[in-house]
């Protein structure tokens, strides 16, 4: 009888080009995604070699990092970002590869490809970001790769990977309410630290993860980098081939039905050996937010930050004093009712149509308190665009927040938007590391419905009790 495979072993087995010895392969990437800093950087330096692409109509590009968020923006509206957005133009044109510009597609690469169709399950993806394992949630095998990975990628199509070590989580539990996607992976970030998915591919698995819509999954997956992992999955189900079917890229009519058929075959067999196997209970987890400068950092909204006088680790402790000096806090004195000056909606942790929902929901008919500054950022142009159509957008200016393009924004704060100094904001973003949001900006990770409850407030609140 063959040996049971885990999801990932099968997709991977499915796209060795050649074994390379040394416990090294030569896999087929599927799907390249390019963006404006790392994609346009690669382009050129794939042009400066004269080397040309090897498979464009397998490459798809789309200006996110650096470009500005203003309403009625244009492509020069970021000064940074105008030369990078006019390269990755320019490179895409000349390599023949698809570029979904502004007015045509445009959103953060990790938004706006699944919602296309162009990640499918049992597809190996490419892409110069190490978010690039939010695809996983749709099913699919991702490598988040440097620079020069993607040079080798666009001339080659294949990329060199050593094989990983496998790893499982299955979330058990109901999931309590109020309790969001965001939240789940925050607290797992806290229980198993940043490290704590090293050198392995994650799958989540479980109730819990069945019972989550198709974006919940991909904000699951996308914190995984954040603990340290290779590469995040989760099994296809009948809920990803509903979402799927019908989108641009998506197979249409008998071909999706064939595709299904192989993509059920896709889950890890019963038998399949896990390096770790871990299963959690989630049912017990509350809103979650961090309290410092590293995502493991966190706590539970209803909790007293830790206190570094109870950690024995020397080490642990420094760390513990260090955050908090820069973040302004105080260990053992409750988190909530911090009071906070912004809030940023967006990311490709939580700016999809489901998150602006569930903050919307909570904003409604309130408004934001007069000292914070609240942006959100929806994270594509068709989750803009559908926002609209319920309008939510009016839900948000109606309550004082900005109603921004799509982009990475002040997740990053590479287009010249930043946090100011010393300013804290509640941010659905996924790394608060020191300066992540501008010089001096305090960020705190959490869910839209806990930054939608704090811009309300103007402080961090419990939402539980909202
Ligand atoms: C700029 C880019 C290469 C970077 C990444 O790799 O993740 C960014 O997207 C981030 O989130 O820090
Ligand atoms: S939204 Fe943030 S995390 Fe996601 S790709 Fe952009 S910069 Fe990276």
């Amino acid at each position: 009888m063959a040996k049971p495979k885990t999801m990932a072993e099968k997709i991977w087995e499915q796209h060795v080009v050649r074994d390379l010895g040394d416990g090294w392969d030569l896999l087929h990437i599927d799907r390249h995604l390019l963006h404006d800093l790392t994609g346009a950087a690669a382009l050129k330096a794939l042009a400066q070699r004269g080397l040309t692409v090897r498979n464009p109509e397998l490459c798809f590009a789309t200006p996110d990092h650096a470009v500005s968020t203003l309403p009625g923006r244009t492509a020069t509206t970021s000064a940074v970002g105008a030369g990078l957005h006019q390269g990755l133009r320019d490179a895409t044109s000349a390599a023949g590869i698809r570029l979904f510009d502004f007015d045509a597609g445009q959103g953060i690469v990790h938004v706006m490809a699944p919602e296309l169709g162009l990640i499918l399950p049992g597809f190996t993806i490419a892409c110069g970001d190490s978010h690039t394992c939010t695809n996983g949630g749709m099913g699919a095998l991702t490598f988040g790769i440097g620079t020069s990975e993607c040079v080798h990628v666009l001339a080659t199509q294949t990329l060199r990977q050593r094989r990983p070590k496998m790893m499982r989580i299955t979330l058990d539990g109901t999931l309590a309410r109020g309790v969001t996607p965001k939240d789940v992976i925050l607290h797992l970030i806290g229980r198993l630290g940043s490290a704590g998915g090293k050198g392995h591919i994650v799958e989540f698995a479980g109730p819990v993860v069945r019972a989550m819509e198709v974006d919940g999954r991909l904000t699951l997956c996308n914190l995984a980098a954040e603990m340290g992992a290779r590469a995040a999955l989760i099994a296809p189900d009948d809920r990803l081939f509903a979402y799927l079917e019908g989108r641009s890229f998506t197979p249409h009519g008998a071909a999706f039905d064939a595709a299904v058929a192989q993509w059920r075959r896709l889950a890890s067999d019963e038998d399949a050996r896990f390096d770790v196997d871990l299963t959690i209970d989630v049912g017990d987890v509350r809103p979650t937010i961090s309290w410092g400068t590293n995502p493991e950092q966190v706590v539970a909204i209803d909790q007293p930050i830790p206190d570094p006088r109870h950690e024995s680790d020397a080490a642990r402790r420094a760390a513990m004093e260090e955050a908090l000096a820069y973040m302004g806090l105080e260990g053992g004195v409750r988190i909530a009712g911090t009071p906070i000056q912004w809030v940023f909606i967006g990311s490709c942790a939580n700016s999809r149509l489901s998150d602006l929902r569930e903050a919307a929901a909570i904003v409604r008919g309130k408004h934001a308190a007069a000292h914070v500054t609240a942006w959100v950022v929806p994270g594509s142009e068709a989750v803009r665009r559908a926002a609209e159509a319920e309008g939510l957008d009016r839900v948000f200016t109606d309550a004082g927040f900005q109603w921004r393009e799509p982009g990475c924004s002040l997740c990053v704060a590479a287009n010249g938007d930043r946090v100011p100094r010393g300013a804290r904001c509640v941010s659905t973003s996924n790394r608060n590391f020191v300066g992540r949001q501008g010089p001096g900006a305090r960020t705190h990770l959490a869910s839209p419905a806990v930054a939608a409850a704090a811009a309300i407030a103007g402080a961090i609140v419990d939402v539980g009790r909202t």
